[in-house]
């Protein structure tokens, strides 16, 4: 079997993780068929050489795909993945990245498949993304190497044991990047309401959490230690985390943020 693949839905994550599999020529143009109902979305896959079809329906029988990709909306996975059961064979793999739908869901559509779980995040379309991944125990070794080669090239990759902790990652990892993108937004917020002007005020907020998060990657000291090296007794920051840490106020408030993600992937699994 070549390694084709059919991508449904090049939204902002189907199209992030293709860059990543063309950029590292882990994947050639010619061994991906996207199918994408909005055209422009059709368009900049074509510029990279990859064919791309409107529906399932124009998608010809004789393909055989050995990866079937599922970037689409977990809200429509019963209306679309039936259109999908006819490339169903024992050795095509469906990867879902959608948040919540499980395996279960997914094989009641295509009758028992190879399954693997991705949860990736934005990031991914840089090379800095963080991905958990879950797979069936249909699916073959082979298969799995090679998914593995082509989730590197969009950043970290953990597996998990268990189907659920699919849930908890698309919590932390998969949302998380909208959580850190609000506190550049209240940072901003601050830092105007402290004197700056847009521009620069959004400056300092993304420099402070590039350059945090890359030395909290680069340091051997724990996030603890770091926060304690920038902490002068009874100085700024303190006056600051004072606030923050106030009753565990920041733990406690990210804690709920976190759960209540982590539900609502529940919820939408049912
Ligand atoms: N965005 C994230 O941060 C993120 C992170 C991890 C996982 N995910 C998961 O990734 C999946 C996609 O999310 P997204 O943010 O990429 O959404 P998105 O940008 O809306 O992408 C979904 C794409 O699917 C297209 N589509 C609709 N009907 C289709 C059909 N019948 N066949 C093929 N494609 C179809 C949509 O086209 P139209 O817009 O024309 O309807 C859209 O371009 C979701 O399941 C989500 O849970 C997202
Ligand atoms: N974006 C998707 C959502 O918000 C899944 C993780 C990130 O539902």
């Amino acid at each position: 079997m070549s390694n084709e693949i059919i991508l449904v839905g090049a939204g902002h994550m189907g199209y992030a993780m293709l860059e990543g599999w063309l950029g590292a020529e882990i994947l050639k143009p010619e061994q991906v068929v996207v199918v994408e109902p909005a055209e422009a979305l059709r368009d900049r896959v074509e510029e990279h050489g990859c064919a791309a079809v409107s529906s399932a329906a124009d998608l010809g029988d004789d393909l055989k795909p050995q990866i079937i990709v599922l970037a689409i909306k977990p809200q429509m996975m019963n209306d679309i993945l039936p259109d999908y059961k006819r490339f169903g064979a024992a050795e095509t793999t469906f990867l879902s990245v959608a948040a919540g739908t499980s395996i279960a869901t997914i094989e009641g559509h295509t009758g028992p498949s190879p399954v693997i779980r991705v949860m990736p995040n934005t990031p991914s379309a840089i090379g800095e993304g963080m991905l958990g991944v879950f797979a069936n125990e249909r699916v073959s070794d082979e298969t799995m190497q090679f998914v593995d080669q082509l989730l590197v090239t969009s950043g970290d990759v953990v597996h998990v044991e268990r189907e659920e902790q699919i849930d908890a990652i698309t919590a932390i990892s998969g949302s998380g990047p909208g959580y850190v993108f609000h506190f550049i937004e209240a940072l901003t917020e601050a830092a105007k309401a402290v004197g700056f002007e847009e521009d620069t005020a959004l400056l300092l907020a993304k420099q402070t959490i590039y350059g945090s998060a890359c030395l909290a990657m680069e340091s051997e000291n724990s996030p603890t230690e770091l926060r304690k090296q920038v902490t002068s007794p009874n100085g700024t920051t303190a006056a600051a985390l004072a606030v923050l840490m106030e009753g565990d106020a920041m733990t406690k408030l990210v804690t709920r943020a976190v759960t209540a993600a982590r539900d609502r992937a529940v919820e939408l699994g049912k």
